[in-house]
């Protein structure tokens, strides 16, 4: 029996790996040297292996690694309170890095990852979301690559869950 809620269909999928392979191009030419992709786990896992594979056919190999950070758990609005769950396997120091999630909404997730991978010595990070709400911070404290501009709405899929269901949709939807 479904147990689906009324999901409206934001991004298709077709859309979705169409801008990727778009975003791969505009990277591929960034990573040259020592790079790690770090992803932000858990939303950014379908983003992160998609990213990884068009990447890899335009010749780019770095390294993959990821951090388990939370903030919303259940809920639809930030705890305000990042807390990690799970750190790095390998060293970032002297190292670039580019870090990956799905979401960029207040924008806390990302600004403490990019500082704690700062701290770890890492030379450069470069930070890179899937999609971006109207709100979240731009310019000097904006996500440098993002693939999409979303609606002010609650959204699930491609890995953003509503209290950890949905993240296996293979599109973008939002939630009434
Ligand atoms: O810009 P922000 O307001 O910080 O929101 C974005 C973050 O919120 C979600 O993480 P969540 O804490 O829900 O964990 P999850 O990745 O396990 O879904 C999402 O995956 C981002 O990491
Ligand atoms: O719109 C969202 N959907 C799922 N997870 C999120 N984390 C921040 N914003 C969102």
């Amino acid at each position: 029996m479904s147990q689906d809620q009324k999901i409206e269909v934001i991004v298709p999928e077709d859309q979705l790996m169409a801008r990727i392979d778009e975003l791969a191009d505009r990277l591929a030419p960034r990573l040259t040297g020592d790079w790690t992709v770090v992803s932000i786990l858990i939303g950014a896992t379908p983003f992160t292996s998609d990213l990884m594979k068009a990447l890899a056919r335009r010749g780019v190999h770095p390294m993959l690694d990821v951090i388990w950070l939370e903030s919303y758990r259940d809920a639809r609005e930030s705890s305000g309170r990042v807390v990690v769950r799970a750190d790095l396997s390998r060293q970032v120091k002297d190292r670039g890095v580019l870090l990956l999630d799905d979401v960029f909404d207040t924008g806390r997730t990302l600004d403490f990852a990019k500082h704690h991978l700062l701290a770890k010595g890492a030379k450069e990070v470069i930070t890179c979301t899937l999609t971006q709400k109207p709100w979240a911070p731009r310019g000097e404290k904006g996500v440098d690559f993002c693939a999409f501009d979303s609606p002010g709405r609650y959204l699930v899929g491609y890995g953003m869950d509503d209290a950890g269901k949905y993240r296996g949709l293979p599109y973008i939807g939002a939630l009434d």
